[in-house]
């Protein structure tokens, strides 16, 4: 249960409860799953036995698919394929976030999360049988009909400065209810945390100017930290 947010494993309620003024209703257990995965396997959980090797499992099929869905949004894009952006992902940075929402007795008093946008380039969310998801769309929440065994594919905050606003990053929350506990597994993918990431110079030009500011992993934390982090969103914050 540490307070550092970059420990490899973490286990707590909020983003971070040692330093939160409102707590979320959930319990998250999250896994960084770095490639290459034998570098981080060894500090995850040996308890319960076969933890290790089904979430490695898990892990590596995952970002397979991430690396096929993010291939295809770059080709999307028009960017060659073979440079840049995709070969880092061969080393990149994943996390798997274990959510659970437990049954709340005043379910219109809290918040499972509160409205967020993913700070990754594409999120693959699992979810079980329970709607709780809701996502923003034209000024109102929409709940997403929970489909058992598929992803929700989401767009997140690097996907649309590296996209310089072309794939937009969806905010999202998740609501809780008096009667059934919620489970869901999102999975985090993007490049290797001291990789700072802009806007695709292949996309930029007199027409088309840069619209965001480079970001790093310790931008996010020192926005996160800061008073501007209490009125906008990080992403807000990144746009020029
Ligand atoms: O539980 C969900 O459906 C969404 C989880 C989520 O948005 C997150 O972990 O960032
Ligand atoms: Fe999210």
């Amino acid at each position: 249960m540490s307070a550092d947010v970059r420990a490899p494993v973490r286990y707590g309620t909020s983003f971070n409860q040692a330093k939160d003024a409102v707590l979320f209703w959930r319990d998250f257990l999250k896994l960084a799953s770095c490639q290459p995965l034998h570098a981080v396997v060894g500090s995850w959980p040996d308890e319960p036995a076969d933890l290790r090797e089904v979430a490695a499992r898990y892990a590596m099929a995952n970002h397979q698919l991430f690396k096929e869905l993010i291939e295809a949004a770059l080709e999307a894009l028009g960017i060659p394929c073979r440079r840049g952006l995709l070969r880092e992902l061969a080393a990149g940075y994943s996390q798997i976030m274990l959510n659970c929402y437990p049954a709340c007795p005043q379910p219109d008093l809290t918040l499972g999360l509160p409205p967020h946008s993913d700070y990754c380039l594409l999120t693959l969310l699992l979810q079980d049988h329970v709607e709780g998801l809701q996502i923003m769309h034209h000024g109102r929440w929409l709940t997403v009909d929970p489909v058992p065994g598929s992803f929700v594919v989401n767009v997140g905050d690097h996907l649309e400065i590296y996209s310089n606003g072309r794939y937009k990053s969806k905010l999202h929350r998740v609501r809780v209810n008096s009667t059934r506990p919620r489970i869901s597994v999102a999975s985090f993918h993007s490049v290797p945390v001291e990789r700072v990431i802009g806007p695709a110079t292949e996309l930029i030009d007199e027409r088309n100017p840069r619209r965001y500011m480079d970001t790093d992993y310790a931008t996010f934390l020192a926005f996160l930290a800061s008073t501007e982090g209490k009125h906008k969103s990080f992403l807000q914050s990144r746009k020029l």
